[in-house]
């Protein structure tokens, strides 16, 4: 469904309206039992701000959000009820506890596949429901503790009602704005770009498990705070708090809310809160209403309702930064990487067998042979993204084989992919600047080297243009730029020119060269000879996984091997 926008708001209108809207009702309109659902919709506010970091953000289904905010909630309860401890010690307690079992479960966890970390994550929540339920002495079992003490701020007990709402939602700003800030700066925009493309992200220089890791703990962090304070709100804890519904609220709010999105948080949990309120009047029937209304939100407005009012009222775009010229490494002349002896096997299959190679500065090296030949898992060797089983990847004496691939991509390589793939929801601009994150101060800095990328290579005219839908050819001139914006000392390209058309191929092929006359070393897998053969200096040509033939290109066409195994009689 397309919208056409019909006005566009100064940035930060439709929070601003959503603050004074939440503080007029507060103030003037809500009775004591409104002020006291506000004050719910606020713990699950800042509980669904941490979501938006680890599930927005970084793409994990993490279900043991619901867990650390049962934690939370229990430390609180306990050392307040129990060992009758201020909110002074209880309160940091409640989010160093969430934060320690996340750094311990992470670790594991987060190496798995999407479906199986959320498998694995909603275990970590059913167990942590059975200690509570089964540890009476210490939980008081599925009764619960009650008599937790309320908040003291500075010596001040804050009472029910209004000033409560108000210590609550003040948590909710503190934490939203720590939040918004971390999501829109270099972080936030690395951790989007691990959830897009976790795969290019690594070849970019991002920590891609360190990542997800600060994502996970950090929102553990904020789902321990939401559930201190929906303790303190009660003054009672029991089992409840760790059961799924709490859960399902928190991922309801995030996705309904806009994903991803702070504003999304507070706007879902404030109407996922009250909803309920409104249709109570439909008595027994208001669940199935309450049910219909998400739904429609759902199907209707995919990116949440953040997302639709951002289509409805769009933000003034930002102008486009002064491209500016990334510091240039240092690149030695002679031999930038040497290749000795790389070996892969997938079971049965060499895939790559005892392959040596070596990439002059400044040269433009093509590594051909037939599909399945080995190429592209040379390729991955190199950058990091398959593990060797034997060889050695060597830039000057530092041996590379088997590191991660943001180590690899710091040490000078850099690479584009056979399917380009882009950040579908990012402008060009954001996406090249990608690679930078690692590197620059600012995503100002980032953006003005990757504008410098896109000029080198006569796309500076698609940096405001969103990454859907571009043709296939601007996609490939996207990745190249994302490649060369780091300015690597070793380039490797697979199948760079696959789709294009032959005045685009002659174009490639120019901007190929021009990188070399910086000194960046090439390594170019093509099958079109066509395209490699007058640009490369060298040539490779892999057979099973061996090589068949290394020498100059002219050499290529008349050597038997080759003509038999890759290209053909008459070729
Ligand atoms: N992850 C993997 N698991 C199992 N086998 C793999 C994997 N990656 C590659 N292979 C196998 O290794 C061999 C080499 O594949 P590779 O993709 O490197 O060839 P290629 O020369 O790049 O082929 P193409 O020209 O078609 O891109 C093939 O037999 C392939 O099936």
């Amino acid at each position: 469904m397309a919208f056409a926008p019909t006005l566009t708001l100064p940035r930060f209108a439709g929070e601003g309206m959503m603050v004074a809207g939440l503080a007029a009702y507060a103030l003037l309109y809500a009775s004591p039992y409104g002020l006291r659902v506000l004050t719910v919709a606020g713990v699950y506010a800042l509980a669904a701000i941490g979501f938006q970091i680890v599930f927005g953000l970084g793409g994990a289904l993490s279900l043991a959000h619901g867990a650390f905010f049962g934690i939370g909630a229990y430390v609180t309860g306990i050392l307040g009820s129990q060992w009758g401890l201020g909110f002074a010690a209880t309160f940091p307690m409640s989010l160093l506890v969430p934060l320690l079992l996340a750094l311990l479960v992470g670790l594991p966890v987060l190496r798995l596949e999407s479906h199986y970390f959320a498998l694995a994550t909603l275990g970590i929540a059913q167990v942590v429901h059975l200690l509570a339920v089964n540890s009476p002495g210490l939980t008081g079992g599925a009764n619960g503790l009650p008599g937790v003490p309320g908040i003291v701020l500075f010596g001040w007990a804050v009472p029910r009602g209004l000033p409560l709402a108000v210590v609550v939602w003040g948590f909710v700003a503190l934490g939203g704005l720590l939040a918004w800030r971390l999501a829109r700066g270099r972080w936030g925009r690395a951790l989007t770009l691990v959830r897009d493309d976790p795969l290019a992200a690594g070849t970019l220089g991002l920590d891609v498990g360190g990542l997800r890791l600060a994502a996970f703990t950090l929102s553990a962090v904020y789902a321990g705070a939401a559930g201190a304070l929906a303790v303190h709100t009660q003054r009672v804890v029991s089992p409840e708090v760790l059961e799924f519904p709490v859960m399902v609220s928190v991922l309801t709010i995030a996705v309904v809310g806009g994903r991803g999105r702070v504003a999304g948080a507070i706007l879902g949990a404030v109407l996922l809160l009250h909803l309920p309120e409104w249709f109570r009047f439909l008595e027994r029937s208001y669940l199935i209403v309450y049910g219909v209304a998400l739904l429609a939100t759902i199907v209707l407005a995919p990116h949440g309702l953040t997302g639709l009012l951002d289509r409805l009222f769009p933000a003034r775009p930002a102008p486009l930064p002064k491209p500016e010229a990334p510091p240039e490494m240092a690149i030695p002349n002679g031999p930038l990487l040497r290749v000795e002896g790389l070996t892969k096997g997938f079971g049965g299959v060499r895939a790559v067998d005892g392959v040596s190679l070596t990439l002059e500065a400044g040269t433009i090296t093509g590594l051909i042979g037939p599909n399945g030949s080995g190429k592209t898992t040379l390729v991955n060797l190199i950058s990091g993204l398959e593990t060797p089983d034997g060889g050695r990847v060597l830039m000057g004496n530092v041996d590379l084989a088997g590191k991660r691939p943001d180590r690899i991509a710091r040490a000078g390589i850099a690479r584009t992919f056979q399917a380009v793939s882009l950040p579908e929801g990012a402008s060009v601009l954001a996406a090249v600047a990608a690679a930078r994150l690692e590197r620059d101060g600012s995503i100002a800095q980032a953006e003005a080297h990757a504008l410098w990328a896109l000029e080198r290579l006569g796309a500076a005219d698609l940096a405001a243009k969103p990454c859907a839908g571009l043709p296939a050819a601007l996609r490939r001139r996207v990745e190249l730029a994302r490649a060369l914006a780091r300015q690597p000392a070793v380039l490797l390209l697979d199948e760079p020119a696959a789709g294009l058309t032959d005045g685009e191929k002659a174009e490639l092929a120019g901007h190929l060269r021009a990188i070399a006359a910086m000194g960046t070393a090439l390594l170019v897998v093509e099958h079109d000879m066509g395209f490699l053969l007058p640009l490369a200096g060298h040539v490779l040509c892999l057979d099973q996984g061996r090589p068949l033939y290394e020498g100059p290109p002219d050499g290529v066409r008349s050597d038997p091997a080759v003509v038999a195994a890759y290209l053909g009689e008459g070729a």
